[in-house]
């Protein structure tokens, strides 16, 4: 990719001297030209050497690079972006792959831990009971005026690590850094935000370090109205604006999607994002084994995890099925999902909530993962439970034993939660299953010299385009059909030799195309339904230039300072 060079029309500021240097969204550290430290009134603020943003760029990578620690790297990062956000983004564009697993999965989830120690400077905004009657004022303390996404957590399930408290920001912040460098959107227009209802994690209250509230979260109608609040409070502000809810323990993440899906424009991300994102590996995988999507609804499907991650794939994936053709009660039919008590079973019909009574089965409640592997022979098995190691070797190779070609995702994070490792499963299945993991891990070689290439799963490939396309054209609501071309657009974006390599997911070095495709698919499904505020038919005919032109790439653009005209 690169800086190209275009014709760049001035950005005027309405700082000067040292409040630009200050700034992260305008500076450029040494990389500002003579003619805007005077223009800008900070001549001799700065060494007199002028490096461009190359020069820079490779500085940090080689601070990067020298350091062995993910966390090192990590805070070396951070702090870029705390000083310079452009040259961050830039990073992030240019160098995707060796950089999402320091600003993301896996290490975001170590820096989350350590919040509370490592913190520097603030980002984001925090809400807690505290500010109950003020939410709407609050909003304009925020600095930007134009704020199109907000990822919002309230730390209760962050990543497989639990209840983290305020320590979830860490999360809103890594995942919006992936809506700029992956999705394009403008990093002066995400806010990433912690609602601090309190925590039950009894480390963090007796922490001397710990940041949030110390106290036990709140429940019930309290919490309920807090949410609500804040809802009310940036829509006054923003009324346009995406709210992503991330990492809410599963009975809060269902009852806050259902009661907000129809009415604001928002989703969940570890419900539907990671829904989509699966949907669109296993349409890869059944690809890979020469069939056709069609066949999903043949497929007997495992899922081990019955919170908002396993509930939202099985809920994506029967919606596919149903796409191709399948009733609802067939497709119910193909699912086997299990907690930790076995097997979901109308016998416990009275603890489950709705959504997962849909799939409780008849008969055999409560079977082990073995039992059902061996009773049942299921083609796919998909670990939400963030229980690492939950795969046994014994298991695996039960489904290796029923299933020629067995579709094998460990999808838990970080990677200490993954339910086996890239290994485990290309060795338990002597190569032959179809791999994908939420967490990376690095190409395996087999003894007899194969390699294989396992690729993420991960739902940073179809949150930041779906972000893109809604905002871009207007939507009102995040719906269930644009979540699904979401994944065909993800799913078709993998090529037959990558297939063949075992990659059921594309590059992430092309997660930037990969944003573009699932934001136009979005778009077009909006602008079909009517749903797109902004655009209509006639724009579908260019979208993929629309959306190129939209999307926010990280160059240093001249900066002007704003006059102000006294009389
Ligand atoms: O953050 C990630 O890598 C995926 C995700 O949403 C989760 O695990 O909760
Ligand atoms: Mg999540």
């Amino acid at each position: 990719m690169g800086c190209t060079r275009k014709f760049l029309a001035p950005i005027s500021v309405n700082s000067r001297g040292s409040e630009i240097l200050n700034n992260p969204l305008f500076n450029k550290s040494t990389a500002f030209k003579g003619g805007e430290r005077d223009r800008l009134r900070f001549r001799g603020l700065l060494p007199p050497r002028r490096l461009n943003m190359k020069v820079q760029k490779q500085r940090i990578l080689e601070e990067i690079r020298a350091e062995d620690s993910m966390i090192r790297k990590n805070m070396i990062l951070e702090e870029v972006h705390d000083r310079n956000e452009t040259l961050y983004h830039r990073i992030l564009v240019d160098h995707i792959e060796e950089m999402a697993p320091i600003i993301y999965t896996p290490t975001v989830g170590q820096a989350c831990k350590e919040f509370g120690m490592r913190f520097r400077r603030p980002r984001g905004m925090y809400f807690c009971e505290e500010d109950r009657g003020h939410m709407a004022a609050m909003v304009y303390n925020w600095p930007q005026k134009d704020v199109h996404v907000i990822v919002v957590t309230d730390g209760s399930r962050i990543l497989g690590l639990g209840d983290l408290g305020a320590n979830g920001m860490g999360i809103p912040i890594g995942k919006l850094s992936l809506y700029c460098a992956a999705g394009g959107i403008a990093p002066h227009r995400v806010m990433p935000v912690v609602l601090d209802v309190g925590t039950n994690n009894e480390e963090l209250i007796k922490d001397p370090f710990y940041l949030g509230m110390q106290r036990p979260r709140l429940q019930g109608t309290k919490y309920y109205h807090l949410v609500d609040e804040f809802i009310q409070a940036v829509r006054h502000r923003w009324p346009n604006v995406l709210i992503q809810f991330e990492d809410f323990s599963s009975d809060k993440a269902q009852k806050l999607l259902n009661k907000y899906r129809d009415e604001i424009l928002c989703f969940n991300d570890d419900i539907q994002g990671t829904g989509a994102t699966t949907l669109a590996g296993v349409l890869g995988g059944l690809r890979a084994k020469g069939e056709q999507p069609t066949s999903l609804g043949e497929q007997r499907i495992l899922i081990a995890g019955a919170g908002s991650a396993g509930i939202g794939v099985a809920q994506v994936l029967m919606q596919a099925m149903m796409e191709h053709g399948r009733t609802e009660e067939e497709a119910k039919k193909c699912f086997y999902i299990a907690d930790e008590k076995g097997l979901l079973g109308t016998d416990r019909i009275h603890e489950l909530s709705p959504e997962q009574a849909m799939f409780a089965r008849d008969e055999d409640g409560g079977l082990s993962l073995n039992e059902i592997v061996n009773k049942y022979k299921p083609t796919m098995i998909l670990g939400m439970t963030a229980v690492g190691g939950l795969f046994t070797e014994q298991l695996i190779r039960n489904m290796a034993k029923h299933c020629e070609r067995p579709i094998i995702f460990p999808l838990s994070n970080p990677t200490t939660k993954a339910e086996c490792s890239a290994e485990q499963a290309f060795e338990w299945t002597d190569g032959k299953c179809i791999f994908a993991s939420g967490s990376p891990f690095e190409p395996v070689e087999m003894n007899d010299g194969r390699k294989f290439y396992p690729t993420q799963c991960n739902n940073m490939f179809v949150f930041p385009g779906i972000g893109l396309g809604v905002t871009l054209c207007g939507a009102r609501t995040v719906s269930d059909r644009m979540l699904y071309v979401a994944a065909e657009a993800l799913a078709n974006y993998v090529t037959e030799d990558e297939l063949a390599e075992g990659k059921v997911f594309p590059s992430i070095n092309t997660i930037r195309d990969v944003s573009k495709k699932v934001a136009i698919a979005v778009i077009e499904e909006a602008i079909s339904t009517g749903q797109a505020s902004k655009l209509t038919e006639k724009d579908i005919s260019d979208l993929d230039d629309f959306v190129s032109r939209k999307m926010y790439d990280p160059i240093y653009v001249p900066l002007i300072e704003k006059r102000t005209i006294e009389i």
